[in-house]
Parts: structure tokens; C-alpha cells; sequence
């Protein structure tokens, strides 16, 4: 990213800050049960305010809906893969594993969905960045891992997957896949320097899912999944659910209609969902929508 800036802006100086975070650092709990929200970003954004940094790049699925005080989202770029990715030695695929196949994952979300599909697996927590990750699998602790596609892409593990999972079986995060470029609010300079690198289809998309989510109030500490695309026309197409993390009920529905009503769109879609049967199932895990 730094890179990008600089070949876009030569005459700027572009420094890199390497900052971890809390959801860096404790990699040894499930994200679900760390809980709290911005845990990939507080020190960040802390860093905005202070005036230590001027611009802090995320991925866009670890931003909470609401942004600090102060702060905007400036840019949203093009998603790389927005999908969840099987990576595993001796199997292809999710319908070959054996039954009760020892399956690695950070989410509830990845994992009521595979128990929806394969009630018989025996689901395994696994945290910690993507190398460990991929070690614990190399290590035999499991059949398989599921993880982000973008995150294997980024760090250059792209030829460990081996199958993107369907949408129809694995609906992504809220924005996974997307980056999300976060600034000071009334700070020109950098919102206009950064300008460069917002994708205009992505902005609309991400408009609907953050209101889908924003309006279930979950974060990726639910099992809840959305994707939301726009057409050359401007229309948008979104696809969401809420599953019970056992996998066994699964809300799921979709909508379209003009780019212009994406928030509306997404919060709709969230209502329909909630009062088919998704309210009681976040009741059931502690989340009052
Ligand atoms: N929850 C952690 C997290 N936050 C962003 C990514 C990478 C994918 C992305 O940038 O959207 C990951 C790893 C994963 O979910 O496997």
C-alpha cells in the first residue's frame, strides 16, 4: 500500500508505521470470546487522533460499523476475493472429507456454515496470523483449515487453496476482501491523495453490508454472512444470513435494486432476516437486535 501511494504521489513522503493490535497480540482465544469491538483497530485509529500516523490502511471486515469520532473511512478498495478458501493436503475439496474430518477455523460464521453443509465434522478453533495457521494444518492438527481467500492472496499462500467455497454454501464477512483506508475526518490533503485508490462498485457494496451488519449488530464474532455486488448498471445485488452456530437454522435471503438504495437495501435485508427467525437465534448467543 505504502508502495501504491508513493507510485501515485512521487513527491510525497511516504513512512511506514507498523503498528499490532490487541486482535494481533492475543492469539491463543477464539476472536469470539476476546470480544469487544475495533480489536484489529483501536491502536490505530488512537494513532490518528494523536497525530502519530495520518492514515491507517485495514481490512475492511475487522472495521466496526461505527467509526470513531474525528475519523473516516476515506477509501475503499477493490475487493481482492471476497471468498472463504479450503486448504487442505489429502483432500480437494469439502465434499470429500471423511466423515467427522478434523476442520480448522477462527469464525462462527465458517463454521455454522460447514455444519450446515456437514453436520458430521468435528469443527476445531484455530487462531493466529495465516503462517501459523497453515503451519497447524501442515502439523496434522487437522483434515483441513478455512480462511479468508484475500489473506492467503496478500501474503503470497495463493497456491494452498484448494477450492474458493461456493457462495451458496459460504456467504464472506461483512467486506472481506476489501481494504479500508481510515484518515481524520476534516484531513484534505490525505483524503485527496488517497482518492486514488477507492473503487467506486466496492464503496456502494460495502454501504449495504455495513448497514446489513450495523443493523443486526454483529460483528465477526457472529455467525452471520453478507455479500453485496454492483452491476456496469449500478444495480446492486445482496445475499445474506444468520445461522445458529450449530449450523442447524439458517436465515438466508437476498435483494436488489439501485446502487443509490444500498444502505436502505442492507438494513431491509437485515430486518426480513431478524424477523424470520434470525432475532432468536442472536438472542440465543447473547445479542438483543
Ligand atoms: N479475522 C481476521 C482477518 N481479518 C482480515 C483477514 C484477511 C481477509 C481480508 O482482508 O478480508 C483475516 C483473516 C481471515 O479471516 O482468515
Amino acid at each position: 500500500m505504502a508502495e501504491a501511494i508513493k507510485k501515485e504521489h512521487p513527491s510525497c513522503c511516504v513512512e511506514l508505521h507498523e503498528l499490532t493490535t490487541k486482535g494481533d497480540r492475543i492469539l491463543d482465544a477464539p476472536l469470539a470470546k476476546i470480544g469487544g469491538k475495533g480489536l484489529f483497530t483501536k491502536e490505530l485509529e488512537q494513532a490518528m487522533l494523536d497525530d502519530a500516523v495520518d492514515l491507517a490502511v485495514h481490512s475492511l471486515k475487522d472495521m466496526p460499523t461505527e467509526v470513531p469520532d474525528g475519523l473516516v473511512i476515506g477509501a475503499i478498495t477493490t475487493r481482492l476475493d471476497p471468498g472463504d478458501a479450503f486448504v487442505s493436503a489429502h483432500y480437494a475439496a469439502v465434499e470429500d472429507l471423511p466423515v467427522g474430518a478434523r476442520v480448522g477455523t477462527s469464525s462462527l460464521r465458517r463454521r455454522a456454515q460447514l455444519l450446515a453443509v456437514r453436520p458430521d465434522l468435528t469443527i476445531c478453533d484455530l487462531r493466529g496470523n495465516v503462517n501459523t495457521r497453515l503451519a497447524k494444518l501442515d502439523a496434522g492438527e487437522f483434515d483441513a483449515i478455512v480462511l479468508a481467500a484475500a489473506g492467503l492472496k496478500r501474503l503470497g499462500f495463493e497456491r494452498r487453496i484448494r477450492t474458493i467455497l461456493p457462495r451458496s454454501v459460504m456467504l464472506p464477512a461483512v467486506g472481506q476482501g476489501a481494504l479500508a483506508i481510515e484518515c481524520r475526518a476534516g484531513d484534505a490533503a490525505i483524503l485527496s491523495a488517497i482518492e486514488f485508490l477507492r473503487d467506486a462498485g466496492m464503496t456502494t457494496a460495502a454501504q449495504a453490508e455495513r448497514a446489513f451488519l450495523r443493523r443486526v449488530e454483529g460483528g465477526c464474532q457472529i455467525p452471520v454472512g453478507v455479500y453485496a455486488e454492483v452491476d456496469a448498471n449500478g444495480q446492486i445485488s445482496i445475499d445474506a444470513m444468520i445461522a445458529s452456530v450449530d449450523g442447524q437454522r439458517i436465515c438466508r435471503s437476498d435483494a436488489h435494486g439501485a446502487g443509490e438504495q444500498a444502505e436502505a437495501l442492507g438494513t431491509a435485508l437485515a430486518e426480513e432476516l431478524l424477523d424470520a427467525g434470525g432475532r432468536e437465534i442472536l438472542k440465543e448467543i447473547g445479542i438483543t437486535a
